[in-house]
């Protein structure tokens, strides 16, 4: 049946939904999504809340046949259960339903008359005029109506949408079409004509025929004698007639554009390292999407963009807003209220208090109950404790958490004083766009800086040789270099002197998926000092390990190639006895993969095998190619300031010997760390 917006009559006009006019833009989706709260999806075209339903449309691409935008009216297509074919058409490979996901959301801001955010990307072609950005933010609009089409074997819906603010021009209106008329016609509605089979009326929908729009009755669809599919059109008075929404009878509308900051005392932490730390601003000046790249704030120019490029028409805007303040002190980022009263109390995700005092808060450090977790060895290691973690067996690696104290963190040009200079030195800190992302332009979800030796593999990193880094963050490498130093000298690889530096800093919710740090070109060793707010390390076996086998994004399975059997990956036993009997050529490699094919099943990931606390001043060595090859890990911050030093060495072959300089520094007499 066909559904019409109802519950209109004169009301006031709804000029007052414009918060601000015109347009929005901004070049890639995740900028758009970190700036406008209501389009938060990174890849789905509806974004919805749970209370309100549908709140966002992007409208991009194809919207399949007889989609139609002007400059007051969009129909398009309801999403789900498309596919594109080879000619890459839109098809519909199963009927959609209202009653769940998203087009439940839609269908209930239908009902409910919700104001939608719409934006229009670059590859819409129904709009018939070229946009000017990759992401355009167009206007508030309301579902005027919602029906069902047959598509080939199944049944998918449609809707109609009416923007808002009938009373000013659309920016994407053509140049040369006239402003609205002051004397609307609000009046005419398309007809209704009530089936004979079900007796439900459905509207005159398409141009010169009607047809039955109720997908439960006999006639659903049917036009007898009527045009095909292909060459319905809609009928004029189904696209000119408008509905005056009257703004009492409105739910609470969107702030479609929403304003830049006023940074004051009263919400500076906010923006600066909290909640609000990740939200990208709309620039007053010329209203692109100004994620935040920077730890020091918003700054709204091109030049950040490393990928993707900026586009021609892009203005190399000067506006920006920057979010300094008060160097935090350590004790307001930990949670020690008890012993610093005068501190505030952190305000950390995580935040838990410690049990004893401040040296047992350093001194033991609480870590997760092992299930098949690796054997940890404790020593001391004056005047640090280190634990071992030996990971997989002896060809495997092992982690070592080095525990400081407070008496290690306040000692001259230590942990506490490097957390303060951090804060002070204008360190270049920033997100960096991924290389390898499934959403273009996706963001690392935390600040860094690299120097010494060129490491770029994860994302492309601009890097600063050693004799251009600041001494104090030479400093914190040089602890890194003595606990590389400790580690290896207990292990059968050779020392290979740290020459690289990755400068990591986390604020607000910021933290760091699971990862490894096994490129080719790196050593086996790799060293990581916490300073600041906590946070916790986690490592697991890789999935394809764990399991033995990995599900592709389509669904189909691959055994693991050259499967390790590792210790503590699922159904050990089994797998390792018949990985035996191919090792001793009792199987070949068909009958090793069909017999593995019996008894492998996909699996979720595997479960983390270590967690660790890392408090300010703590360092962690990993060390072992393999341990990188087979594991991978997570840092999850417990919010607030945290920086993350990390040392590693980049094999020097195939390096210029200019390029090696890069990785080399030399500190005063006496700087150099030697584990007090
Ligand atoms: O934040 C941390 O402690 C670790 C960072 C890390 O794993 C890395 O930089 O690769
Ligand atoms: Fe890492």
């Amino acid at each position: 049946m066909c559904r019409g917006a109802t519950g209109m009559g004169p009301g006031m006009s709804s000029t007052s939904y414009m918060k601000i006019e015109g347009l929005t833009e901004t070049q890639t989706r995740p900028d758009l999504c970190e700036t406008i709260p209501w389009f938060k999806h990174y890849q789905s075209g509806v974004y919805s809340s749970k209370e309100k339903g549908c709140i966002g449309l992007l409208i991009d691409d194809s919207c399949g046949g007889r989609c139609y935008v002007d400059e007051e009216i969009i129909i398009t297509r309801l999403s789900g259960s498309y596919e594109k074919d080879l000619k890459g058409n839109l098809v519909l490979k199963q009927s959609q339903t209202l009653l769940s996901g998203t087009n439940a959301a839609v269908q209930k801001s239908f009902t409910n008359h919700q104001p939608i955010g719409v934006i229009i990307g670059d590859r819409n072609g129904d709009i018939g005029r070229s946009l000017p950005h990759r992401y355009n933010v167009m206007d508030l609009f309301i579902i005027t109506h919602i029906w069902p089409e047959k598509m080939g074997a199944f049944t998918g819906y449609k809707m109609r949408l009416q923007k808002v603010d009938l009373t000013r021009k659309s920016w994407w209106a053509a140049k040369d079409s006239p402003d609205p008329s002051e004397t609307r016609d609000f009046e005419t509605r398309p007809e209704i004509i009530t089936c004979n089979a079900c007796t439900q009326g459905s509207c005159r929908t398409f141009k010169g025929i009607w047809t039955c729009l109720n997908r439960d009755c006999a006639r659903f669809w049917e036009f007898i004698d009527g045009p095909v599919n292909a060459e319905l059109e809609y009928d004029p008075v189904f696209l000119s007639h408008r509905f005056l929404w009257d703004q009492n009878s409105l739910p609470e509308t969107l702030d479609l554009v929403p304003q830049a900051p006023v940074i004051s005392d009263r919400n500076r932490d906010l923006w600066r390292h909290g909640e609000n730390a990740r939200q990208g601003i709309v620039c007053p000046h010329c209203r692109k999407c100004v994620p935040r790249v920077f730890l020091s704030g918003w700054k709204c120019t091109a030049k950040h963009f490393v990928s993707p490029q900026p586009r021609k028409n892009e203005l190399d805007c000067p506006w920006s807003l920057l979010v300094d303040g008060p160097v935090v002190s350590v004790c307001d980022v930990i949670a020690l209220p008890e012993i610093f009263p005068h501190s505030s109390p952190r305000s950390g995700k995580n935040a838990a208090m410690p049990r004893g005092g401040l040296e047992s808060f350093y001194d033991q450090p609480r870590f997760a109950p092992k299930t098949s977790g690796p054997d940890i060895d404790r020593v001391t290691m004056a005047p640090y404790v280190r634990l071992r973690y030996s990971v997989g067996g002896d060809n495997i690696g092992t982690v070592d958490h080095i525990v400081s104290n407070t008496a290690i963190n306040a000692k001259d040009r230590g942990p506490n004083y490097l957390f303060q200079r951090f804060q002070e030195l204008d360190l270049g800190l920033r997100r960096e766009r991924l290389t390898h992302a499934p959403v273009k332009g996706l963001m690392t979800g935390h600040f860094l800086v690299n120097s010494g030796l060129p490491y770029k593999f994860v994302v492309t990193t601009q890097s600063k040789s050693f004799s251009e880094t600041h001494q104090d963050v030479l400093l914190a490498h040089s602890r890194l270099v003595w606990a590389t130093r400790q580690t290896v000298a207990e292990s059968n690889h050779e020392f290979q002197k740290p020459n690289e530096l990755l400068l990591v800093c986390y604020v607000a919710d910021m933290d760091m998926g699971y990862h490894d740090d096994g490129e080719d070109v790196l050593g086996p060793t790799v060293a990581t000092l916490s300073l600041g707010a906590s946070s916790t390390m986690f490592l697991r076996m890789k999935a394809k390990y764990f399991a033995g086998l990995r599900k592709s994004d389509k669904g189909s399975t691959s055994l693991t190639k050259y499967d390790p059997v590792l210790i503590g990956c699922h159904d050990y036993e089994r797998r390792k006895a018949l990985k035996d009997q191919y090792d001793q050529g009792l199987f070949t490699e068909d009958q090793y993969d069909a017999e593995r094919r019996k008894i492998l099943r996909p699996m979720t990931d595997a479960p983390p095998i270590i967690k660790m606390e890392l408090h300010h001043g703590h360092m962690v060595v990993m060390n072992g190619q393999n341990l990188q090859k087979y594991y991978e890990h997570k840092v999850v911050p417990d919010g607030g300031l945290r920086f993350a030093v990390t040392a590693r060495h980049i094999k020097e072959q195939g390096i210029k010997a200019e390029d090696i300089r890069m990785g080399q520094y030399i500190l005063p007499p006496g700087q150099a760390y030697n584990g007090e």
